[in-house]
């Protein structure tokens, strides 16, 4: 782990300790967290009289932040196996600046939400095939960054994926950023359309990606009774060799789900971008169902 991360979690925990209060920097590790509010990395409701606001813990946990940045985006230019990325800005100019880095008349997103195991990842793989998106999952880009040699986040990204808590966004958005400018770049095109999987799954992320990266266009959210998508992880668990594929895993990732990632689907919901979709039945016709709902949406948007 980096010296940066060393110190924020050293930092962070020791204010945990002695104020066992909980961190909501991005660069706070699922061991500390523990300590507090297992399943959420919300802020705590407020307590009582006693319980004053301090301003330097989020002095400190901006700066933790764009140090997260800062590495990142070095790692990604160091190393010759990535692919060629976008020149990588200033942080502090990245994750402030007005103007996102695609124009929304030119990139298309369509982020694509709904609970583990709900079936994001299969209706995507077929909206490729039939409308010619690309699809980023961000789980998957989060895995991959998690197995890539030398990446200073592997460890901070694997123990978040078990307890199914939501990685620090400067880590997911700028993979994001990447893989889009990528996707981009392959095709010799600075126009496309994107599906961007299991994100956003927090308000900051949400309004961070579409300031700093692209507007969103709309919202595909697969509707799924829990008891539905328990079934389906477990089953897929069998073969995924995923870690957080497992009844414990599982129940964490509702948890979030519910408590962090409902508010961005209802956010997007009051916009009017969200086409909601009853995803029980058989795979083809929730696919028939969401194909006919997103073109109607996409020809009219
Ligand atoms: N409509 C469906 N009916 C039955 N099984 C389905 C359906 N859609 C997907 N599945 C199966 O359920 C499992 C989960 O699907 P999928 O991976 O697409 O979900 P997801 O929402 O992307 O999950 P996660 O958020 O965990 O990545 C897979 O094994 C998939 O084959
Ligand atoms: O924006 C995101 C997306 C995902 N995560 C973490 O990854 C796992 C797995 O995501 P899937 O979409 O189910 O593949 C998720 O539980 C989170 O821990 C994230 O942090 N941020």
């Amino acid at each position: 782990m980096s010296t940066s991360l060393r110190l924020a979690n050293r930092t962070l925990g020791k204010s945990v300790s002695t104020r066992a209060t909980s961190c909501s920097s991005p660069l706070c590790s699922p061991r500390v967290l523990r300590q507090q509010r297992f399943y959420s990395s919300e802020q705590p409701r407020s307590g009582g009289g006693g319980d004053r606001i301090k301003f330097w813990p989020f002095l400190a946990l901006i700066g933790l932040g764009t140090a997260a940045y800062i590495q990142l985006a070095n790692t990604r230019v160091k190393n010759k196996d990535m692919p060629p990325t976008t020149e990588v800005p200033a942080p502090a100019a990245q994750l402030s600046q007005s103007k996102p880095v695609f124009d929304p008349a030119d990139v298309t997103v369509v982020f694509v939400l709904g609970g583990p195991g709900a079936g994001k990842g299969t209706q995507c793989a077929r909206l490729v095939a039939e409308q010619g998106f690309t699809h980023l999952s961000a789980g998957d880009l989060l895995r991959e960054e998690q197995n890539r040699p030398g990446s200073q986040f592997g460890q901070l990204i694997k123990d978040y994926i078990k307890d199914g808590l939501i990685v620090p966004m400067e880590v997911t958005i700028k993979l994001l950023e990447n893989a889009m400018s990528e996707a981009l770049r392959q095709k010799g095109t600075t126009k496309g359309r994107f599906l961007i999987d299991g994100f956003p799954r927090k308000m900051d992320q949400a309004h961070k990606f579409e300031e700093a990266v692209c507007p969103a266009k709309l919202v595909l959210f697969f509707d799924c009774p829990e008891k539905v998508m328990e079934e389906r992880l477990l089953e897929r668990g069998k073969t995924s060799g995923r870690t957080d594929d497992n009844a414990e895993s599982i129940r964490k990732r509702f948890r979030t789900f519910v408590e962090t990632s409902m508010p961005v689907v209802n956010y997007y919901e009051s916009q009017g971008k969200v086409i909601k979709v009853d995803a029980t039945p058989a795979p083809e016709d929730v696919f028939k169902t969401t194909n006919k709902l997103l073109t109607e949406k996409l020809s009219s948007a």
